[in-house]
């Protein structure tokens, strides 16, 4: 039986281990049930050792996702309060709930930050982009009129740029006064806008940090808004946190038949 939930309206299907062929159920059932992605979890082996979570993206790739590891967190029924530490798609975070909001500490290490694109994609996004890695690519675009932009129209030609290998999400932003923003998020694997990005929101926060030296941004989604506070250590982000509220959504009972 999987468990349903979402983090601002990007919802996944969640099945503990062991879950053979997880990669096929996701590119099955996500467009069947209109969800963004597929979890396995894994409790902890011995005291102290962090939960691990593997995702699966709609169309069957394997890959970090914040939202969908924030949401875990209600499915696991974890007390509110302790910090609780994950290794999801092999990236360590913290993840704490309160009530019913879950934050989660985003990967800083090595390989995680800032990154300059590509000159031709540099040209292409125009001027007020950054481009951030924290387990999956993510492009952030300064933009007016956020809310009545044809998204899929500007995201495409970016999200399969031939000088970016392996493609992008891509995200629209616009500040709507100080420390609050609107953005919309068009997501590689999906291929289509979903109701909120948290890699990408984790991203835009940083860059709106480090472009004004406010700390903390409420990011309107297209679902529940989520807060991203952030210390930045020059070009570093460090204690990047990214929280709003998660739902469980329901069960599923998947079809055996459906795997032929
Ligand atoms: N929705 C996810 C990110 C999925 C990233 C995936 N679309 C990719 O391109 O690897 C999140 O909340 O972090």
């Amino acid at each position: 039986m999987l468990t349903l939930a979402s983090a601002s309206g990007n919802a996944f299907a969640y099945a503990w281990a062991p879950f053979d062929r997880a990669s096929e159920w996701a590119r099955i059932l996500c467009p069947r049930l209109g969800l963004d992605g597929l979890f396995v979890l894994q409790p902890p082996a011995g005291d102290g050792g962090p939960w691990v979570l593997e995702h699966w993206d709609a169309d069957g790739g394997a890959t970090f996702c914040s939202n969908g590891t924030r949401a875990a967190l209600a499915v696991e029924g974890a007390p509110g309060g302790d910090l609780v530490a994950a290794r999801s798609n092999g990236e360590d975070v913290l993840l704490r709930r309160h009530g019913g909001e879950v934050g989660i500490r985003m990967p800083d290490g090595p390989g995680t930050g800032f990154r300059d694109l590509p000159p031709a994609l540099a040209e292409a996004a125009g001027p007020g982009h950054a481009f951030g890695w924290i387990g999956n690519p993510q492009l952030v675009l300064e933009r007016r009129g956020v809310a009545g932009l044809d998204l899929p129209a500007l995201a495409r030609p970016l999200r399969h740029h031939p000088a970016l290998p392996g493609g992008t999400n891509v995200n629209a932003v616009e500040i709507l006064a100080p420390g609050q923003a609107r953005i919309r998020s068009f997501e590689r694997g999906v291929e289509g806008e979903t109701r909120c990005c948290g890699t990408g929101c984790a991203v835009a926060g940083a860059w709106l940090a480090s472009r004004t030296g406010i700390p903390v941004w409420r990011l309107e989604t297209l679902d529940d808004p989520v807060q991203v506070a952030v210390r930045l250590e020059g070009p570093h982000w460090r204690d990047l946190w990214l929280s709003g509220p998660v739902r469980v959504l329901g069960t599923h009972a998947p079809d055996p038949a459906l795997l032929s």
